[in-house]
């Protein structure tokens, strides 16, 4: 391992269609968000392997001994399909985390050492790594995909496994195409972790960036659609994308003729989405076109609700957008967490003002956000902003 210090990025995403129904196979639009998580990686000569996780307050290290037992008996990963389920056993023996914990530290923690024992497998490399995001924890914005995307592209190029892009004179850079698939694979293996049954869309749009089409495991990205302006809303609501995923599966399995018809109809919500976004790309947008987003935002959330992953904060978003002609649905795994608001073109900036003094009177977070910004990238230190750099160097 030649890496001293290496710095890389991954951005979190909205989901504008398919959440939950896209775990079932049906088709999903995700958008990356102009919200980002940073990684700092250097090698170190401690003989331990350190993580400084500041927004879940976590700061642990394991020598580099403790940990090379556990890698006994492992199997080489090659498909990274699976996980190694006796490796995981061993994990969760090791740092006493149970089958069934949903507790943030924990998963964090699980993702990164199975995430650090497979990619070093043959050598393990004196390492520390720390972690910031813009993006809040756990509500709804893929902040376990761009962890996991951060994570996966930071070991694998200390590793060597992958090059590291950046040249003397840049200061960004991003890997091969054959390079960010590897990434997007490995990022799934720690989704795993910490979602259970995650569908890859999250870990897709933290990779690639941009606008995407995602269905089955087949990534199309989106280059022609309209600029559309979003206002995101933060609940705070706190919630588990594991619960809720796992929540959605009993209730197909128990009601397999009432709630696959419900998926079906949101793969053709995303699928209706898709053509209107395209022919709006096409041609002028018009009032039409928006209507017809507004409506399919309407059904999706009542799909949604049906599927059990509503919550009255929601409803409240929904209430107080609506009472102002705007539309609103849950992004990501609902339950609370956050929520999208379309705004059409010709929506007064004082209508926004005036609903943004409501929404963050009911306690919530509410920004008008950009979206399509670029997916996983390496950077040169020149790269971040005093304030992001100040946090990763504090380790
Ligand atoms: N910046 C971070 N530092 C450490 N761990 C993080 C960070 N961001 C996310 N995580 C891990 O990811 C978990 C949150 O994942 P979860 O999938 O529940 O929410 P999300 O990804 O924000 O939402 P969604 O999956 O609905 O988009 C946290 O509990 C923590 O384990
Ligand atoms: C709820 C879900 O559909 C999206 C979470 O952002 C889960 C997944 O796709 O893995
Ligand atoms: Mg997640």
């Amino acid at each position: 391992m030649q890496t001293r210090e290496f710095f890389v990025s991954a951005p979190g995403k909205v989901i504008l269609h398919g959440e939950h129904s896209v775990v079932h196979g049906k088709v999903a639009l995700a958008v990356s968000l102009n919200l980002r998580t940073y990684l700092r990686l250097q090698s170190t000569s401690s003989g331990e392997v350190c993580i400084n996780l500041p927004n879940i307050d976590t700061f642990l290290s394991w020598e580099i001994t403790a940990l090379q037992p556990l890698l006994a008996g492992c199997k080489e990963q090659d498909d990274l399909k699976e996980l190694d389920a006796d490796l995981l056993k061993r994990l969760r023996e090791f740092t006493g985390i149970s089958d069934d914990s949903i507790d943030t530290r924990s998963m964090a923690v699980l993702a990164f050492l199975y995430m650090y024992l497979t990619v070093f497998a043959e050598s393990l490399a004196s390492i520390t790594v720390s972690v910031w995001s813009e993006l809040p924890t756990g509500a709804g914005l893929g902040s376990s995909a761009a962890y996991n995307v951060c994570l996966s592209a930071a070991l694998l190029s200390a590793r060597g496994t992958i090059s590291s892009p950046l040249t003397p004179q840049q200061e960004s850079a991003r890997w091969s195409k054959e390079e960010m698939e590897l990434i997007n694979r490995w990022a799934f293996m720690g989704e795993k972790i910490i979602h259970g049954n995650p569908s890859g869309v999250d870990n897709a749009v933290g990779t690639w960036g941009g606008f995407l089409r995602y269905h089955a495991g087949n990534i199309t990205p989106l280059s022609w659609v309209p600029i559309l302006r979003i206002l995101l809303t933060n609940t705070k609501v706190p919630r588990s994308t594991k619960v809720l995923v796992s929540g959605v599966k009993d209730k197909i399995n128990k009601f397999p003729s009432i709630m696959n018809p419900v998926l079906e109809s949101v793969s053709a919500v995303s699928c209706t989405c898709e053509q209107t976004l395209t022919e709006m790309a096409a041609h002028r947008p018009s009032a039409e076109h928006y209507d017809i987003l507004e409506e399919l935002i309407d059904i999706n959330q009542h799909h949604l609700n049906v599927m059990g992953v509503g919550h009255s904060s929601l409803d409240t978003l929904c209430r107080v957008t609506l009472a102002r002609g705007l539309h609103s649905k849950l992004t990501g795994a609902g339950g609370g967490g956050c929520g999208i608001t379309l705004l059409r073109p010709e929506t007064d900036t004082s209508v926004i003002q005036s609903t943004v003094e409501e929404l963050k009177a009911c306690g919530f977070d509410c920004w008008e956000t950009s979206i399509g910004a670029p997916g996983v990238q390496q950077h040169s230190s020149a790269a971040l902003s005093q304030d992001i750099l100040k946090i990763l160097n504090s380790y």
